[in-house]
């Protein structure tokens, strides 16, 4: 008996794929467009970030399988040598980005300097990127991540550690892949943020969060309580309160411990994001350039906030490729009120 479902046409095999579906690669054409002046190459920095995401996932989901057939710079019983995620991510992201012509400069966590393209396959672009997020939740396959960060070169000639140092303010685009239950790749560009969904059965990531906004207030505080007693006194009050019945119904906890995860849950849900500077880390954990700025950047477009507990992320002037910053991420009326704890 055919199985009926709705309006939605089933084949043998499943639902038909929709022709006319939003593709996150139609998506990039369709921005471009809007820019008569556009030569095409942010569009093809953006595919060549997606093919590099991509492969990424496919790695990630064959984590706890390699695992068990040998472990980073091993060789596992097929006698192929065992990569971990976080160098494979990283080579992976390195290569689709120098092979694109389109870039110049980059700056991944995972290596101490800048990485300059060779000349000939130099273009206008600098991207600064976290090829693997949330290293720690691999082995016990909790959800992680990729984050990258999209900025134009001022200078003419050749690149240098110079070009990449600009604020948040400068992007040009950012966004982040979160390989979790499903994988999804959420973008901003322009003036919208945008979720895609990856649909395996046939290798797209589909538009299935269109200009998504993070909502003025959220039930959910996340920050590594573990910490606590290293806490500036203002984060400890604000953390109190947000526990604190007489102040309101209490907010409930979450820490993923990826960032990636716990920022997509805060932009899905709303709530606030902290990973605040302590007495021993005066400037927090998390780097400026592929982790607080893409990510306020995003949470930003989505209608949020982001701060260092001083000023928004995003006027940050960075002095190194590597700097970190404390974080106050989330939704507006959470990230104001925890502000308003700080001295
Ligand atoms: O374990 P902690 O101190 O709470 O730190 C968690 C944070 O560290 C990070 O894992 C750092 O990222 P990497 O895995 O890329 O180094 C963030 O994703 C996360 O928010
Ligand atoms: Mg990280
Ligand atoms: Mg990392």
């Amino acid at each position: 008996m055919a199985a009926s479902n709705g309006d939605s046409k089933m084949t043998q095999q499943g639902p038909a794929f929709d022709s006319n579906a939003m593709t996150l690669t139609r998506f990039v054409l369709q921005e471009q467009r809007k820019f008569k002046e556009a030569t095409g190459d942010l569009s093809q920095l953006l595919n060549c970030i997606q093919t590099a995401i991509k492969a990424t996932a496919s790695a990630v989901r064959k984590a706890g399988i390699a695992k068990l057939h040998g472990i980073a710079g091993d060789v596992n019983v097929q006698g192929e040598e065992v990569k971990k995620l976080d160098v494979l991510s990283n080579e992976l992201f390195i290569n689709m980005l120098k092979s694109s012509y389109t870039t110049c400069l980059m700056v991944s966590e995972e290596n101490e300097n800048v990485i300059e393209v060779e000349t000939e396959r130099q273009g206008k672009y600098i991207v600064c990127f976290d090829p693997l997020d949330g290293s720690s939740n691999i082995d016990c396959l909790v959800s992680i991540g990729s984050i990258f960060a999209i900025y134009r070169k001022k200078s003419t000639g050749v690149p240098t550690v110079q070009d990449a140092l600009q604020p948040g303010n400068q992007l040009v685009a950012a966004g982040y892949a979160l390989y979790g239950s499903a994988t999804a790749i959420v973008l901003g560009l322009g003036s919208s943020v945008n979720g895609f969904t990856y649909d395996p059965a046939i290798g797209e990531f589909i538009l299935t969060d269109p200009n998504m906004r993070v909502p003025n207030k959220g039930k959910i505080y996340s920050i590594n309580e573990g910490y606590a007693s290293d806490w500036d006194e203002g984060v400890y009050n604000y953390i109190a309160a947000k526990k604190d019945p007489a102040k309101g119904k209490p907010y409930g906890a979450r820490y993923v411990g990826s960032m990636v995860a716990d920022v997509h849950r805060t932009i899905k849900y709303g709530g606030i994001f902290i990973y605040p500077a302590t007495k021993s880390s005066p400037n927090g954990k998390l780097r400026l350039l592929y982790e607080c700025n893409p990510m306020a950047y995003l949470m930003i477009l989505a209608g949020g906030l982001a701060s260092n507990g001083k000023i928004s992320i995003l006027d940050i002037v960075p002095q190194k490729i590597h700097e970190r910053s404390p974080i106050f991420l989330g939704s507006k009326a959470d990230v104001e009120e925890a502000l308003s704890y700080l001295k």
